[in-house]
């Protein structure tokens, strides 16, 4: 297969937090990727600013040492790594005070390439960054932010940080993370609904039985904790990853795919979201087990009530979906690493085969690990048994289907950076789009500290609370098995 490097323009990005975490760890790496790839050009350079003190040298040190952590091995040589220390500037600067802004701003002086900045810092610096890139006039129309999330806490504070953003950027310029939509698979979501006939005109109430969103994972809240634990899976996982994930499910054709088109229609899903009623929620908190502490044991705090598992519910009142419930469910330190999305659709109302059996086509959308769509169908049973029904998958792995030549395909977050330098902002959530998801998730958690609702402990390692198969089960449903 031919790889299909689109160029971008030349570029100035700043990693704000460029010595964090989730530089090291996801973006720097990720842009190393690119680089070798052929994508980045010549006159494209990474600056990373943080109080720490050091060199543009040591800085170059401390990437390459990301680099050989976080890269899969053998996937680079050494050659390449140098090339690309070359391209990594360090300035030190402090988002709260004047220190190193001047500085930032001489490295900067005279280039006329896109310039990003990126970040990647606790949230309640976000405002101090958008002011000092003002005050400096570090901006142009060329300049685009790159916000990570949490994007607030609430509505509240989504809107505060909205507003105090929009004091200096447009929102065109605001390019708000969520890495999930940046993932192979959740574009391949999009591919699936509307580049094929086949689908959309059962894609409603009339055909579809239920929808089944679940973003498992086998990780505890690791070093995490202190964050982890103010906001748990709703805010750290439903409100944004799964939220999105559901979008896509459901949302009405864009006219086109393009930013606007795409954002309106995700938008008008989560407006249509119901409430949830308390019955159909179920939190759970995991307890210790031979290879790892509990959640309590894991954020210090013998009393916390924060959930690490969810399960939910979901009505979405629309002409398309009245009637058919979403569920989903999202957790840590789960039986397996397994994120998939299935449409189960509806039984036959009536069987030639004179015999009353269970068959129902399933659609499941595997986002990780093993990306791919099966779609199980019915067929008669091979052998000489008469006309017995059965039930097979029609399995498309991505990586068997395009070959093993096949080039991988970026990261979710390599993928996103390089859309920002090319402008374009369909995979990333639009201001609204963040307040909404906030207005239709703040009244669930409400409920839950104004009843001082404890969550049910499961067992790490399992497939989480039994109280979310009851919910199921009342319905008279089941959930797919969590398996790797
Ligand atoms: N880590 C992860 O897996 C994920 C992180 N995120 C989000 O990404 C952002 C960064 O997270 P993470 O990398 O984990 O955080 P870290 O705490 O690891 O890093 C924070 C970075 O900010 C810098 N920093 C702190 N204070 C200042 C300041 N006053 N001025 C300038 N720089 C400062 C720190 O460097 P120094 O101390 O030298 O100033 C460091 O580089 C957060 O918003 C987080 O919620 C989102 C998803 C996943
Ligand atoms: O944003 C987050 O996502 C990760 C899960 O991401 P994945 O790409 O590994 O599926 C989650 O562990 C983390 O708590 C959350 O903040």
């Amino acid at each position: 297969m031919v790889s299909r490097v689109i160029p971008v323009d030349p570029f100035d990005l700043v990693i704000f937090g460029g010595t964090g975490d989730l530089a090291r760890r996801k973006i720097l790496p990720g842009l190393f990727r690119r680089f070798c790839a052929g994508q980045m050009p010549d006159d494209a350079r990474v600056i990373g600013a943080a109080r720490s003190e050091m060199t543009s040298q040591d800085y170059r040190d401390f990437v390459a040492d990301a680099i050989r952590e976080f890269c899969k091995p053998a996937s680079f040589d050494d050659g390449q790594l140098e090339a690309f220390q070359t391209r990594l500037d360090y300035v030190t600067v402090d988002a709260k005070g004047d220190g190193g802004w001047p500085e930032l701003g001489k490295l900067m002086e005279g280039r006329d390439v896109v310039r990003a900045y990126y970040f990647s810092v606790a949230p309640s610096l976000f405002g101090d960054l958008a002011s000092r890139l003002h005050k400096w006039k570090l901006t142009s129309d060329q300049t685009r932010i790159v916000v990570e999330k949490p994007f607030g806490r609430d509505l509240a504070t989504a809107k505060a940080l909205n507003a105090s953003l929009a004091e200096h950027f447009d929102e065109g310029q605001i390019y708000r993370i969520d890495h999930y939509l940046g993932k192979e698979t959740v574009q391949n979501l999009m591919a699936v609904r509307f580049g094929n006939m086949l689908f959309e005109p059962l894609w409603n109430s009339q055909y579809v039985d239920h929808i089944q969103i679940t973003v498992a994972e086998t990780v505890g809240v690791g070093g995490r904790g202190e964050y982890y634990d103010r906001s748990g899976a709703m805010r750290d996982m439903v409100q944004n990853h799964l939220m999105q994930l559901l979008c896509l499910i459901a949302m009405e054709p864009p006219s086109k795919f393009d930013p606007d088109a795409v954002r309106d229609e995700k938008l008008k899903v989560i407006r249509a979201l119901d409430p949830v009623a308390p019955h159909h929620v179920v939190r759970g908190q995991y307890d210790a087990s031979s290879d790892g502490p509990s959640y309590r044991e894991a954020v210090e705090d013998p009393r916390s009530r924060t959930e690490s598992y969810v399960a939910m519910k979901v009505g979405i009142s629309n002409w398309r979906w009245a009637g058919t419930p979403f569920y989903l469910r999202t957790g840590k330190r789960l039986v397996a690493r397994s994120s998939e999305i299935t449409v189960v659709f509806k039984e036959l109302n009536h069987s030639i085969f004179g015999e009353k059996q269970d068959h129902r086509n399933t659609l499941s959308i595997r986002l990780q690990p093993n990306e791919g769509i099966t779609l199980n169908v019915t067929i008669k049973e091979p052998g000489p048994g008469g006309m017995r029904l059965v039930d097979v998958p029609l399995d498309m792995s991505f990586a068997d289907a395009l070959g093993a030549d096949a080039e991988e395909p970026p990261d979710a977050y390599e993928r996103l950076i390089m859309d920002v330098i090319r402008g374009n902002q369909t995979l990333f959530m639009r201001g609204d789009e963040v307040e909404a998801a906030w207005a239709w998730t703040d009244p669930i958690i409400a409920g839950w500290e104004a009843r001082g609702e404890v969550p049910k402990p499961y067992d790490s390692g399992s497939a989480g609370p039994g109280d979310a198969v009851q919910m199921l089960a009342r319905d008279t449903r089941v959930w797919r098995e969590v398996k790797p």
